[in-house]
Order: structure tokens, then C-alpha cells, then sequence
């Protein structure tokens, strides 16, 4: 598609919200496992902003629309579909009535496709019970426009509400609040139901979801439940159960929780994300289950979400560190109020090592490594990586100790969700604001290289020397490993791992991964020394993993390609794949194992994935 914004707005958006604004959308939607498609309408209450503009213009992907009317007389309206441009979709524009009074509503009649982009459909044979269909969406980034015709750019808000009929035996969830007295009077189809919703806090687009299964609930707070299949929930009420302190302490971090409900979803295996910060409903992987509570800081980085980047947020994904920058900074301040600074900077430690592999893979020269992206003709799927995580924490913990430290930044953080809240916002106006809030602090502000921080590729112009008091075991460890000749007798023993914290034990086999390959016969002692084949912690598996596949440790590849089966979360599945792929004697076991279960991944998965196999371009 060559560097083209799809509108002036928002490169990856064809929609013109600064002409006519959709500012409410109301859903009437049916849930047809059958067919594998939500069929039905979509309410759009429009706010004319350019009084000369006479289309609205939506973006669409894969939707067959029945017909546009006004919603108030029944007016039947003209539309037309643009032309589909790859991954974009395509654009959906509506001529509007002569008369556009405020708050006009036009209802759109369609019905998505079998093979949208930001549903996937399982079968009763897919789910842990098998005995009921599931279905979840993930819209993030520009998927929304393949399951509603919207606005799909995060530079508008819209509120919404909703009514989903769905088969009675299945529960309803959406990024909303349940709200009965919103059902209707028609009568849903036999052996359906309805569930009805309202989300009142403007959102963009991305953050609509929704999730039908044959799910259960455990309260876990005040304000909070954990939903799952019923095989998991009592486990996952159990790793989850710092939820309220987790949003307590974001509370005192970060202004009044405005959401009202926070649960928890805990998604099929297939669920391509650690996290997905839908307002009332986080959706989690299963990988989380750890079973001590380990891996939950994703839970603290989904409840920081709460705020950065639901509250506020980027207004195109070319300022997406806005959001994840900001997300992993007050995520990691939880972890610091919660568990002390040493935590906090151990884990910032963790995530230094996941952005130098990202740099060293991508290239310290690719634009896409650059904070703040240009996104004219990229899929936001495949710009996608830790840097506007990893980078945005390092820039934004770099400013806190340049502005005066904690004492100084935490009031500005503060101050910046209040003042930009319920608002989209680029760098620039984060930027002004920082300047506002620091009149006495120009001459610092002045002397950061912001061009280099923001718009130069490659690793950070500066990398903040962290406490190593919870890593300097780990060093210890993985140096003795690194060091050891192999002549017997062997020098280690369980209790080198036993000593250790989790965490520690994913960063000890995070160093050894960042270092040249170990032989073979290393890691098969590594293995047996410390149990690792067995371990029910998905980053101590991942990492040992890799580790044996970057060894050419044969027995690495089978569990390589069972851990690629049997889970999707893309920060796993991609970088073993890549691994195997780069393999040579491995990679046919990769494509053939792709091929077997491209099917039951989530799209964006199998898209990237398939793109690290090249099987696509
Ligand atoms: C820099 C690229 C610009 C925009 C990309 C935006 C979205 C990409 C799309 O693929 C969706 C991403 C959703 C991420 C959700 C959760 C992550 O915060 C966690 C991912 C890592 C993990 O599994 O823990
Ligand atoms: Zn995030």
C-alpha cells in the first residue's frame, strides 16, 4: 500500500470524525454459533461537526450491510463500500438526510462475516468443557470495523449500549456494565436469551468486546469477579485474588477508578494476549495460572490500563507507547508500592533485556523501533513489540529522575490523567503538558534529546542503572552455568533454584537466553537440575524452551511444537516459531505444525505467525 494515511486523522482509519462524529453506538445483535456470525443492527447517534459535510464515513471490514436507515422515520439512506485495501478493510459512507438534527440516530442493518478478524468462533470440542460453543472478540488494534461498521480510530470516543441475544444456556459478557432495565420488548428467538449492556465512559472503539461461553464466576473483591469455564475459575480466583489491592493502590496512584465493575475474564488457551484491558472485563490468557500468583503483575498492568490508555489514550497507534509506556510505568509502581522499589526496578531489569532482543531481531535501524511510529501503510499487527512498552517505561522513569524523582513525578501523573481524561492526545500534547506542570523545570526539560527518545530507532540514549539487589542471585546463578566447564563433579543442586523466587527463576534463564548458546549437554543438566521440563509457569517454560532450541538441543523441538499447540498467546508462540524456523532441521516440524493448527488460532496469531514462517508476506 505503499507510506498512505487512509484519512488525515489517523493513518489506519478511513473514518472523518472531525466532519461527523459518531458519538453512541447501540447494538441489536443475535449470536449465531450456526452460522458463526453476529447478525442484526447497529444504532449510531451522529453529532455533525462540519455543518457543509453531508456522508458519514465508517470504516468496515468483511461486513455485509443489509441497509442504512434514519432510525426516527424509517428514511432508507444511500451508502457505498469503498474498495478493501489488505488488512485496513474498507470504507462504509452513508449520505446523510438534508436534515441532521443533533443527535440523529441512523441504524445500520448487517451482519459480520464467518471469518471476521476480531471474533473467533470455537466448537464444544475446542473448550475445556466440550459440551458448549465459545465465542470472544479481540479488537485491538483496528479489528473493531470487522464485528461493528464504527469509527475505528482511538483519535473519537463513543459510548455504547447494547442487547445481545445469545442461546440461554450461555452467558454474555461485553466491556460494559449489565444493565437489565435496557432489554427490550421484542421477544428473542426460541431458545435464546437476551443480555443487556451499557458502557457510560466515552471509549474508543478498540476496547468493544464481547465473550459468550458457558461460563461460571467467583466474587474476588468488592467491586470484582473472576468469569471462566467452570474447570478453571476456582483456580483462577485463587491467582487472582490482589485484585482489589492491585486497583486500591491505582487509586492512590492515579485518581478515582471510574469503571464501576473491574472483573476478570480468563479466555480459552487460544487467547493471543496476556492481557486485553476491556473496560469492566480484563480478558486474560489461561497462562497465567501459574499457580503462585507469579505471572499476575499482567493483571496490575491491565488494572493501570484503568486510566492510562482507557482514560486517556493515544490518539492513533502511532503514539501507542502513550498508552503501554505509561501502562508498564504505573503497572511497575503497583508492583513497587506493593512489593517494595527493589521489586519494581527487578522487573524493569526483565523488561530491559525483552527490548534489547526486540532491537537486536527488528534491527537498531528500523523505523518500527522508534518510540513514536509512522503508521502510513502498516498494519498496527505487524508494528507491533515490546518497545512502546519497554522504551515508554525506560523514557517516562528516565523523566522522573531527571524531574526530582518520585516526590515530583507522582503529583504530575496525577495531574496529567485528570487533566487529559475521557480525551485522545498525541506526544505533543503530553509533551506541552509536561511543560506546564514543570514551570521551574524548563532548563531540564530542555536538555532531554527528545528527538532521539522519540523519533530515533534503536535501543534508548540512555538505559538507567537499575537496583540489582533481586538480580544480583540471578547473575550469580547464571554465570556459574555460563562458566561451568562440564567436568564433573556436577556443581549444582536443587537448592541453587529452590532459594529463588519464580521471577527470579525467569530472569536467571532470561540471562543465560541473552547470552551465546549453551551446548546441548548444558542445558539437558540445566533441565534435570532444576525439574524445568515440568514446570507449570509459562515464562519458566517458554524460556526454557528457547533455550534448548537456541542450543540445537533436540529434545527441545517436541515440547517447542506442544507448547505452540497448545496455547496462543503470541508473546510465546511467535518467538518459538521464529526459533524453530531458524532451525533448519526444525522448520518443516514448524510449517506442518502451523498448518495443523492455523485453524484454531486467533487471526492475528495465525496472520503474524504466518509471516514468520513466510508463508505470507
Ligand atoms: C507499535 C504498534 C502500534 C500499534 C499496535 C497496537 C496494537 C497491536 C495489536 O496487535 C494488539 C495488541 C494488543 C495487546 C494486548 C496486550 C498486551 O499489552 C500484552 C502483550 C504481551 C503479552 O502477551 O503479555
Ligand atoms: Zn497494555
Amino acid at each position: 500500500m505503499g507510506k498512505q494515511a487512509l484519512s488525515p486523522g489517523d493513518p489506519t482509519s478511513f473514518s472523518r470524525p472531525e466532519l461527523v462524529a459518531v458519538t453512541h453506538i447501540h447494538l441489536s445483535l443475535d449470536v449465531d454459533f450456526k452460522e458463526k456470525k453476529l447478525k442484526g443492527k447497529a444504532d449510531l447517534t451522529i453529532d455533525r461537526r462540519s455543518q457543509e459535510t453531508t456522508q458519514l464515513v465508517l470504516d468496515s471490514r468483511d461486513l455485509s450491510i443489509s441497509n442504512v436507515k434514519v432510525q426516527s422515520t424509517g428514511q432508507t439512506l444511500e451508502y457505498s463500500l469503498g474498495s478493501s485495501i489488505g488488512t485496513f478493510g474498507c470504507s462504509l459512507t452513508i449520505q446523510l438526510p438534508v436534515e441532521v438534527p443533533q443527535g440523529l440516530v441512523l441504524s445500520v442493518e448487517y451482519e459480520t462475516s464467518s471469518s471476521a478478524s476480531a471474533l473467533q468462533w470455537l466448537s464444544a470440542e475446542q473448550t475445556v468443557g466440550k459440551q458448549h460453543p465459545y465465542l470472544f472478540s479481540q479488537c485491538q488494534a483496528i479489528h473493531a470495523r470487522s464485528m461493528v461498521p464504527c469509527q475505528d480510530t482511538p483519535s473519537s470516543k463513543i459510548t455504547y449500549s447494547a442487547e445481545i441475544s445469545a442461546p440461554e444456556a450461555l452467558v454474555v459478557l461485553m466491556s460494559a456494565l449489565q444493565d437489565e432495565a435496557g432489554r427490550s420488548l421484542n421477544s428473542p428467538r426460541p431458545g435464546t436469551k437476551f443480555h443487556c449492556f451499557r458502557q457510560p465512559v466515552p471509549i474508543p472503539t478498540y476496547l468493544i468486546a464481547i465473550a459468550v461461553g458457558h461460563l461460571e464466576s467467583r466474587q474476588i473483591g468488592p467491586r470484582s469477579r473472576v468469569w471462566s469455564e467452570k474447570e478453571l475459575v476456582d483456580r483462577a480466583a485463587f491467582e487472582f485474588d490482589q485484585t482489589e489491592t492491585f486497583l486500591q493502590t491505582a487509586e492512590q496512584l492515579c485518581g478515582p477508578y471510574v469503571w464501576g465493575q473491574y472483573d476478570l475474564l480468563v479466555l480459552p488457551s487460544s487467547f493471543p494476549f496476556g492481557g486485553m484491558e476491556n473496560p469492566c472485563i480484563t480478558f486474560v490468557t489461561p497462562t497465567l495460572l501459574a499457580g503462585d500468583k507469579s505471572l499476575a503483575n499482567v493483571v496490575a498492568h491491565e488494572i493501570a490500563h484503568s486510566w492510562t490508555g482507557n482514560l486517556v489514550t493515544n490518539r492513533t497507534f502511532e503514539d501507542f507507547w502513550l498508552n503501554e509506556g505509561w501502562t508498564v510505568f504505573v503497572e511497575r509502581k503497583i508492583k513497587g508500592r506493593v512489593q517494595g522499589e527493589a521489586a519494581r526496578q527487578f522487573c524493569a531489569i526483565g523488561g530491559l533485556k525483552e527490548l534489547h532482543e526486540t532491537v537486536e531481531r527488528r534491527g537498531s535501524t528500523d523505523p518500527l523501533t522508534c518510540l513514536v511510529h509512522d503508521l502510513r501503510g502498516v498494519d498496527p499487527d505487524d508494528a507491533f513489540s515490546s518497545v512502546p512498552y519497554e522504551k515508554g517505561h525506560t523514557f517516562l522513569y528516565y523523566l522522573e529522575h531527571q524531574l526530582g524523582g518520585p516526590e515530583a513525578f507522582e503529583p504530575f501523573m496525577k495531574a496529567y490523567l485528570d487533566h487529559f481524561k475521557f480525551k485522545s492526545i498525541s506526544t505533543e500534547d503530553w509533551k506541552n503538558f509536561l511543560y506546564d506542570f514543570f514551570p521551574g523545570k524548563h532548563s531540564v526539560l530542555n536538555g532531554i534529546d527528545w528527538d532521539s527518545w522519540l523519533r530515533k530507532p534503536g535501543m534508548p540514549p540512555h538505559i538507567p542503572s537499575y537496583d540489582t539487589s533481586y538480580s544480583d542471585a540471578c547473575t550469580a546463578l547464571a554465570d556459574r552455568w555460563r562458566k561451568w566447564s562440564e567436568s564433573p563433579p556436577m556443581p549444582f543442586n536443587p537448592a541453587d533454584w529452590g532459594n529463588l523466587s519464580s521471577e527470579q527463576h525467569v530472569e536467571v534463564l532470561a540471562q543465560l537466553l541473552a547470552g551465546p548458546a549453551l551446548t546441548p549437554s548444558k542445558v539437558a543438566t540445566l533441565g534435570v537440575t532444576y525439574n524445568l521440563a515440568s514446570s507449570q509457569n509459562a515464562e519458566i517454560r517458554f524460556r526454557w524452551i528457547r533455550l534448548g532450541l537456541k542450543a540445537r538441543w533436540q529434545p527441545a523441538i517436541a515440547p517447542a511444537l506442544q507448547f505452540v499447540t497448545e496455547q496462543g498467546r503470541m508473546k510465546y508462540v511467535r518467538p518459538i516459531y521464529r526459533d524453530l524456523y531458524d532451525w533448519e532441521e526444525a522448520r518443516p516440524h514448524a510449517i506442518s505444525t502451523y498448518k495443523q493448527n492455523r485453524s484454531s488460532m486467533m487471526y492475528v496469531s495465525a496472520h503474524t505467525v504466518a509471516k514468520d514462517l513466510h508463508l505470507e508476506e
